[in-house]
Order: structure tokens, then C-alpha cells, then sequence
């Protein structure tokens, strides 16, 4: 049985007191790839962004191994990221300020890995245009480029291929794969259940309040009918894998 990356024991999320998942109790394995499913609203956003340290405990405990202190959270495409006036070179160069040293200099192995994670996103060619020249996509990709010079031992990131086109999404997709490779775990916020039937092992169901880690092979392997009572408890899934 592998170690827990991450595990919440009776963890209630919210905003101001107001709970909007109550009692999680869970463990997630080092190295598993998570989708993070449920309906608008459900409160997936919520409890990534209380996972991240974003937003406080409303109660209960968080543990997270000693290495998936060093978290890489991507929230959901802000626009904010476009305002600052700097390259794309640098905006990725920002992901590696914990290892710039006193004088914030980049190390000739810090640019090495800058270019490699340009060259790995797909955005060599247009690492010297401004960020706010890019397209919804090549920011995202940026994005992605920034998290992968974080060396997170664990990301989460949330609906990172909304508003990005296919050959995208496959792409960034294969980082997610190759992160998987090297054992890191991610926890994933998604609306495509096909693919998190493809390349997700274990589901964070949203729903109702509350929250549950599920194999997929479990929750979305069988299609679900009238008188399917596992996938029935979820109302989100089984009016999504009807459609
Ligand atoms: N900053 C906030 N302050 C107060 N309530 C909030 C805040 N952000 C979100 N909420 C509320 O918390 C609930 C859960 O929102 P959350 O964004 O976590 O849902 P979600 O499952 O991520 O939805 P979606 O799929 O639409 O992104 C919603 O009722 C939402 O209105």
C-alpha cells in the first residue's frame, strides 16, 4: 500500500464561517493522478483552494507528506495574470524564484530549465512577447511552463483545459501523465468524464455537501441506469453520463 500524499480527517471547507463541504475524511495515495468532479457550485473550487492553504480550515486536520509541502496550485484562468508587463520568458522564470538565490539571479541551470520548460509547453518561439500578447491557450501553457520550474511534489490544479482547444489539451495532459510518471500527485478539477475514465485512477466526488475519494474503475466504468444505486447517490453524474 503506498504512502498518503494528503489526508484530511473530518475537514469542512467554506468561506466566513459558512461551510460549503463538510466532514471529508480521506487519504490520497503519493503519485496518484485525482479528478476533482461534481456540479457548478458543488464547492470543488473550495476545497482545492482550502487543500493550497488558500483558504483557512473550517474544521478538522490536514496532513500532507513532508515532500507535498513544496504545492503547485493552479486556480482557475484569471485574468489578473495578463496585466503585468513582462515577457513570457520571465513570467515562466517566476516559477524558479525559490531557487534564484539572495540576488535573484537566474543560474545558468535555472535558464536551462526555463528552456526546457518553454520547449516542453510548446512556447519557444514566443518566449520574448509580451504575456499579454498570448492566446487563452499559450497562456495556459505558460502557465503550465511556470508550475513545471515549481518542482511541486504535489499540484493541483483547477479546470486547467477550460477554454483551450484540443491539440491543447492533449498536450497538457502529457504533463500531467509525465508528473504521474516521476510520482507526483495531482488533484485535478474536471468536467470531461471521458477523460477522467481515460487517465484518472481515483475520483473526488463533490456533491451535496459532501466529499469522497472513489476509484473510477468504480463510479464511471459502468453506465449508469435507473436502477444503478452507486452512481444514483450522484445526481451530477448520472444526468452527465445519461447525456
Ligand atoms: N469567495 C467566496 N465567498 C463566498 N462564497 C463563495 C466564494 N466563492 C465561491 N463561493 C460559493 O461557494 C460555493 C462553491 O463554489 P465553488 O467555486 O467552490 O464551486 P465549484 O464546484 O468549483 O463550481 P464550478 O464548477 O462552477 O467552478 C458556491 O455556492 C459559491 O457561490
Amino acid at each position: 500500500m503506498s504512502a498518503s500524499a494528503l489526508t484530511l480527517t473530518d475537514v469542512s471547507a467554506g468561506y466566513g464561517g459558512h461551510i460549503t463541504v463538510a466532514d471529508v475524511s480521506l487519504a490520497v495515495p503519493a503519485g496518484a493522478r485525482v479528478a476533482v468532479i461534481g456540479a457548478n457550485g458543488a464547492g470543488k473550487s473550495t476545497l482545492l483552494r482550502t487543500i493550497a492553504g488558500e483558504l483557512p480550515l473550517l474544521a478538522g486536520e490536514m496532513r500532507r507528506c513532508e515532500t507535498c509541502a513544496r504545492m503547485g496550485y493552479l486556480p482557475q484562468t484569471a485574468t489578473v495574470d495578463r496585466r503585468f508587463p513582462i515577457s513570457v520568458y520571465e513570467f515562466v522564470a517566476m516559477g524558479a524564484w525559490q531557487r534564484m538565490g539572495v540576488f535573484r539571479r537566474l543560474s545558468p541551470a535555472v535558464r536551462q530549465s526555463i528552456d526546457s520548460a518553454l520547449a516542453r509547453t510548446g512556447l519557444t518561439a514566443v518566449s520574448r512577447r509580451p504575456i499579454a500578447t498570448l492566446s487563452g491557450g499559450q497562456l495556459q501553457r505558460a502557465r503550465f511552463a511556470r508550475l513545471i520550474l515549481q518542482d511541486a511534489a504535489m499540484l493541483l490544479l483547477d479546470e486547467p483545459f477550460a477554454g483551450v482547444d484540443r491539440p491543447t489539451r492533449d498536450a497538457l495532459m502529457q504533463l500531467i501523465d509525465g508528473w504521474h510518471a516521476q510520482r507526483r500527485t495531482t488533484l485535478v478539477v474536471l468536467h470531461d468524464l471521458e477523460l477522467v475514465r481515460q487517465r484518472f485512477e481515483l475520483c473526488l466526488t463533490v456533491d451535496d455537501g459532501h466529499a469522497q475519494l472513489t476509484p473510477t474503475a468504480e463510479l464511471l466504468t459502468v453506465r449508469p441506469t435507473p436502477a444503478d444505486g452507486s452512481i444514483a447517490r450522484h445526481d451530477f453524474l448520472r444526468n452527465a453520463l445519461r447525456a
